[in-house]
This record gives structure tokens, sequence and C-alpha cells, in this order.
């Protein structure tokens, strides 16, 4: 589903007094993983509309197939309205001037990251002083200080904008049209009525009732803004604080004009991706993009291995009766004891139990009825009874302990038949209450948790489970996988002759998906070819694999055709490649398809679609994009967090490179390369930990060394290795933390 980028009723402020704009650009997008928003692209598929994607142009962006980044789809949207460049200002990191118009400010608030309202405030402290001199010719759809062809003096009015607000434009002309229809002059007039100083764009909230404010999405009068911001930096202060105790027009706009960037599911209903994601970003991404697979009831003897869905909660107690744990005899009271049935009788059944039933929705358990056994207690004990009790048989009411067989006799009486006393070997302590007694709920109680959700279900578990009277347990069902091989070159067996290659992937693929969890379903191989790669993706959305890996064909050369036919096909490209050495070309993206079956669907999440991770050709490569891409996109469809890598020590030093690099690496003893005196440089050591999230740092005295032989198409050094560095491109110091992660076997 891809919204629709309305570029419909665009309205010039040619009539509104002078505007400006601060967009800001610079948040921590936490939601996003870090990705920063502003350079999201548009998706082939997704290009904004025709009005937009023009004016795009008109200010530096791109139209057509290329690509548009959000902040340049924003930008042109104020252009388009007679915004000027150089009244407009872009509150972010300094890397941000590269995808903005000649003529936009880019600022950075001091500090980073302190607030939305000092963002703002900082954007307006540049405006204002900004140099305007008189000679400046504005575009020729500018607004009205334009028709005099000049810039003089501050503007009149100035915008307060997030950058993450893809349709925007209709909201700045709604709040223009309200400012515009309002006196300009009272504002500064204070004898005037009260008139607002801002006016604040408010959207339906569909969610909760009511409406929200969209504090982002405000028009001030520039003059009071730009007095307030030098007289307060607003650092850590919130949007609203910019305009609280101003006179504030709450103005209503249409619900998609205020909706924002989110969520990677919001990003992607728009067409947004990230176009060139680093190594930890890409992770995210592809842990983001997977939906969690809906969760069933299965069999004890198939859930080992799976995920459990729910806790899985006792309903009764286990043992659910008080047994004995000796043969022997259950009594009452001192010796000796009437006996009141022979070994081997059998007793009364009294009834029938209830038993638990596990569901996967966590609704309560139906229960359902199962005759006694054998080990029934029968009737209640009579005091100075005994009856005999078989190991963990059934202990009857009204006994006071068990009395083990080495230590009774029976004797026959003709008085009462037969009796029951203690022997000679008999201690006194075989006579204490609740002597070899395993009272009711001694191991569970009715509400403990037997298998606790999250976990992966082991033997143990499953037996445990039993135990508690389950026959099947609520799971997240194993992902299913297809594997779709290609390459005229390569061969499935024997010795390779020049210009063939040897399948690296097909004895090993299958393998490293079950030990991810997942099920392999379906498997073909093709020869490089348009048609039989549009038919292969055919068979895997019909066969309703969740997700599905090709290997080869990422590339742009004519017989690259994975690429081409993904794209054709994607509903959505999550990255159409990740900047990282090796791996550098897989794909991500989403593709119609998936499980057909209802059951499978995620409970509210809409039809469920097939993932594609186009795997490069180059072993090595493939090898790593399944790390990056693969496991996670394997995790979050089996419903397992996000995993947070963590780092460990170098061994030498490591000289910066174009691009971070993910190799194949061992442990060696002891750091090597240390220089004498040298202490760990700083800065390299905060760039390691800024990707890596905490996941803990390596034990002291082990450091990590690359293998031999990790080039792109090579498997030697991956052989010999015990997991992956990713090295930093800024380099790092011996004894630097850099980000490890596990093999994925
Ligand atoms: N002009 C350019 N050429 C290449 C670039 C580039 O940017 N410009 N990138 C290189 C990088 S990096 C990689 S990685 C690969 C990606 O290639 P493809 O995904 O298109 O894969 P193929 O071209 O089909 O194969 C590449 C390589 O891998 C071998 N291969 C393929 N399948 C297997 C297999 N099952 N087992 C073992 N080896 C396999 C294939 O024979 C090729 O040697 O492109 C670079 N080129
Ligand atoms: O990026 Mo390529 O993936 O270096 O082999």
């Amino acid at each position: 589903m891809s919204a629709e980028i309305s570029g419909a009723s665009v309205r010039s402020t040619a009539e509104a007094p002078r505007t400006a704009a601060v967009v800001l650009a610079g948040g921590r997008s936490s939601r996003l993983g870090g990705v920063d928003k502003a350079t999201l692209e548009f998706g082939a598929g997704a290009a904004p509309a025709a009005a937009d994607a023009a004016a795009a142009d008109a200010v530096g962006g791109t139209r057509g197939s290329a690509p548009t980044t959000l902040l340049a789809h924003v930008l042109a949207q104020l252009a388009e309205r007679g915004i000027a460049a150089e009244d407009t200002v872009v509150v972010g990191p300094e890397s941000l001037a590269a995808h903005v118009p000649a003529g936009v400010g880019v600022v950075r608030e001091d500090p980073p990251f302190a607030g939305p309202a000092a963002g703002i405030a900082t954007g307006i402290r540049t405006l204002a002083a900004a140099p305007r001199p008189s000679d400046i010719t504005a575009p020729a759809t500018a607004g009205a200080a334009s028709e005099s062809g000049t810039h003089t003096g501050a503007p009149a009015l100035v915008l307060l904008l997030a950058c993450d607000m893809p349709q925007l434009g209709v909201a700045v002309d709604v709040l223009v049209e309200a400012a515009t229809a309002a006196d300009p002059t009272s504002a500064e007039d204070p004898d005037a009525a009260p008139n607002p100083v801002a006016w604040t764009a408010c959207t339906p909230d569909a969610e909760r009732g009511g409406t929200q404010i969209q504090h982002l999405l405000s028009l001030a009068r520039f003059p009071v803004l730009a007095e307030r911001c030098r007289a307060d930096d607003f650092v850590n202060a919130p949007a609203k604080a910019l305009l609280k105790g101003l006179p504030v027009a709450y103005v209503d706009v249409p619900e998609e004009s205020g909706a924002d960037v989110d969520t990677w599911q919001a990003a992607e209903s728009f067409g947004l991706h990230a176009s060139h994601p680093r190594w930890h970003e890409a992770m995210h991404l592809a842990h983001a993009a997977a939906r969690p697979l809906a969760p069933q009831s299965v069999a004890l003897a198939e859930a080992v291995g799976l995920l459990c869905a729910e806790d899985v909660v006792a309903v009764r107690p286990v043992p659910h009766y008080d047994s004995s744990a000796m043969d022997g005899f259950a009594v009452s009271g001192p010796p000796p004891w009437v006996l009141d049935a022979r070994p081997g009788d059998t007793v009364e059944a009294a009834g029938a139990e209830a038993k638990p039933v596990a569901t996967a929705d966590g609704s309560t358990p139906s229960p359902t009825t199962t005759p006694l056994p054998a080990h029934a207690a029968g009737a209640p004990l009579l005091p100075g009874r005994a009856r005999p009790v078989l190991t963990g048989g059934a202990i009857p009411e009204g006994a006071s302990g068990v009395v083990r067989s080495e230590y009774a006799e029976v004797r026959e009486t003709e008085a009462s038949g037969a009796e029951v006393r203690p022997n000679a070997a008999c201690p006194d302590s075989e006579f204490e209450p609740g002597r070899h007694v395993r009272k009711a709920g001694r191991e569970t109680q009715p509400g403990d948790v037997v298998v606790p959700r999250g976990v992966v279900i082991t033997p143990a578990h499953v037996a445990y489970a039993a135990v508690n009277g389950f026959d099947e347990l609520p799971v997240i069902p194993r992902p299913r996988v297809g594997l779709l091989f290609t390459g005229d070159e390569v061969i499935t067996e024997g010795v390779p002759a020049a210009g063939q290659v040897r399948d690296a992937f097909g004895p090993v693929l299958p393998s490293i998906v079950e030990h991810l969890g997942g099920e392999v379903v379906l498997t073909l191989r093709i020869p490089d070819s348009r048609e039989l790669t549009e038919d292969a993706f055919d068979r895997f959305a019909e066969a309703g694999v969740d997700v599905l890996f090709t290997t080869g064909g990422t590339g742009h050369s004519a017989a690259d055709h994975v690429r081409r036919v993904a794209e054709s096909r994607a509903t959505a490209t999550v990255f159409p490649e990740i900047d990282v050495r090796p791996g550098h070309p897989t794909t991500l993206g989403r593709m119609p398809g998936g499980p057909t079956d209802a059951s499978s669907t995620e409970s509210g999440a809409g039809p469920r679609s097939m993932l594609h991770v186009g795997l490069p050709g180059n072993p090595l490569a493939a090898m790593v994009a399944v790390r990056l891409v693969g496991v996670p996109v394997l995790r979050a469809l089996r419903g397992l967090p996000a995993e947070a890598p963590r780092t460990v020590r170098l061994a030498a030093d490591l000289a910066p490179w174009k691009v971070d690099k993910v190799v194949p690496a061992r442990r060696v003893r002891e750091a090597s390369g240390r220089v004498d005196g040298h202490s760990p440089n700083a800065q390299h050591a905060e760039g390691a930990r800024s990707t890596a999230r905490d996941g803990g740092t390596s034990a002291a005295g082990e450091a990590w060394e690359p293998c031999g032989a990790t080039g792109s198409n090579m498997l030697r050094g991956l052989s010999e290795a015990e997991g992956y560095l990713v090295f930093p491109k800024v380099g790092a110091r011996a004894d630097d933390p850099v980000p490890f992660l596990e093999l994925p076997w």
C-alpha cells in the first residue's frame, strides 16, 4: 500500500505577507533506528505527484525515476508556495547541505539534539541575522516581496515545521490563508484588539477522538518570534514552549497534511525507504520490515525448537493430588492399623478430573475429562486404618502419612481380619505426620508459568508441559522460506571448468535457514533469464513463503535479472543496497505474496506479503548479507527482538577506509599491536560504540584479528572465523572496541 503524495491545489502565498520557513531535520529518529529521516528516498513506484516532482526539480531535487529525498520533497512544497530559498533554514546536521537547493541555509542547534524548540530558535536567529541585500532577485513564483523583485528587511511570517510530514503543503496553505485574513499590524500594536500572533495546525485524532495539536506545523509573526528567540535559547524545551503565552489560533487542517513519518510502517505507506543504510541501520530496517507470524497451537512433539507465543499458565497444581513417594501403606493415626483393602484390590473411581488444554490465542483453556487412573485414592481412610498405596498413588483423605513396605508387616488376626504393624527395623521417623506424602501443588501452583512467552521451547519445557496436562503449545510457527539460486555458470557437483563456479550456497543455505528457525519450503535453481526469474518469483509467491532469498543477479549487467525483477514487483523497497563491504548490492523489498492461509496473517496487519532478500553472488558478500539482513528478518518473523551487537577489542591498528567493512575474524589471546603509552583513540572508540548498541564488550585480555583471505569472492577466511568484526570506516586502534556479530550457525 502506497499512499498518494498529494500535490493538489497548490496555492501561492503571492497575496500573503513575505513568509520564511524553519524546517527541523535533525532529530534522533529513534523509532527509525537512528536512520536520518530527511534523506529517506521515495521509491520508483512512489514518486511524488507530478506538481511536486516538477517543483522538486526546480529547487534542485530530482524527478521521474530518479529518487527524491523527503527533505527535498518538503522544500519543494515550500518553494512551490513562493517561500524563497534564502528565507528557508533547515536545522540539522551539516551533511544535509548536500540535500538542499542553493540558497537554503543549513544550521545546527547548539548543543545538537537540544530539542525541537531549541532547533527552531536556532533557525529563527539565523533568519534574523541574515544579511538582506536589496539586490537578491527572488524566483518568479516568490511571494509579495518578490513582486518588487527584491528581498529587504525581515520576513513578516515564519513557518515552524518538521521535515517528516510528506504532505504538509496543504496545511501550509490553510495556515497562510488564516494569517492573511488576520490584521497583520495589530500584533505589533499594543492597543489593538487581541489578534493571533501564531496559527497552529490541528488534525483530527482518529485513534483517541478529538484533535491533535501539531506544534511543528505552525505559522507565526516573525518579529515576535525573533524577539523571543533572542531572549531564550529554549534548550531542551518542547516545541509548544515557543508560542507559550502568545495568542495562538488553532486551525483545522486535513489529517493527511499532518501525517508524519514516525515509524517504518509509516515510511513504507508513503513509499519512502532508506537509500544507502549503514550496516547497523540495515539490520534495524530488516528487523522492522518483517512482521511477526501469527501464533499457532502445535502438538507437544512438534514444539521443540519453536518460540513460545504466549505464557503457558498452569490451571491446576502439580502434583494435582497428594500422592505417595513410596510403595507401602497409607495410615491414619498411630499403629497398629486395621487393613481396609488388600494389595492389588481395585479402588473405586471417584469421578472425572479436568485436564487443561493450551490455546494459541491465550484464551481460557477448555477443560476436557479423563477417567481416574488405577492409582486413585478411593474412599476416605478412617482413623486406625491402613490401605496399600503405590509410588505415585493417591493418598486417601484422612491419611496421616505413609509407612513404606520395608518397615511394615501384615498379620492376620481373628478379630479384624488383617492388621498392619511397624516391624523391628522401622524408625520412629516413619510415623511423622505427612511422611512419604508428596503434597499437591508442591511443584506447581495454578497460575504458575509453565513455559514463558518468548523462550525457544526445549525438550524439558515440553516434558514439563506434559506433566501439567497440556497436549498442545502456542508457538510462533517456523517462517516459510524460499531459496532461488541463479547463474548460468554455477554447477552443483564436481570440479568447475574455467568460467564455471561450484555452487557455494545450495549445500549450506537450507541448514543456515533451519538454524535460524526457518523452514525451507521451496528451492528453485535457474539460469540467467528474465522470463525464468519472473516465473520463479511467481512460484514463490504462490507457495506462500514469508521470505525469499535469492543468490546472484543483484548487479546491473545484462545477465543480472534478480534486481530488475524484484524492483518491478516490489510494493515497497526497504533498501536497494547497503553502505558496507562486502555485501554492498544486497537488496530488501516487499513483494506481493506470502501465506494465503488466513490463520497465518498477523492480526490487524492486513494481508501478508513476501519479503525478498537479494543476496549478492559473491560468496562472502552473500554470507555477510545473510548475517546483516537474513538474521534480523527471521528473528522478527519469529517474534524475537532486534539484536544488540556487543563489541570486542581489536588486536591491531586498523587504517580508515572508504566504507564500513564486515570481516571474518578470530580471537587471539592478547592485544598485540598495542603501542606503548597509547591510550585507545577516543573518537574511534566512540564511533564504534555509536554504531553497536550496547551488547557488552569482550573479556579483558581477549582481542580479535581479521582472518586472511576475506575478499568478497572468497570463503577461506570465513571457514577459519569465529565471528564477524565490523571495521568502522574511520579506522580504529589496537584495543579499541569494535562491533562483533556472531556467526549464524
Ligand atoms: N561493474 C560492476 N561490477 C560489479 C560490481 C559493481 O559495483 N560494478 N559490484 C561487485 C560486487 S561488490 C558484487 S558483490 C557482485 C554482485 O554480483 P551479483 O549479485 O550480480 O552476482 P553475479 O554477478 O551473479 O555473481 C557474482 C559472482 O558470484 C559468483 N556466484 C554466483 N552464484 C554463486 C554460487 N551459487 N556459488 C558460488 N559463486 C557464485 C559468480 O560466479 C560471480 O563470480 O558484483 C560485482 N561486480
Ligand atoms: O559489495 Mo561486494 O558485496 O564487496 O562484494
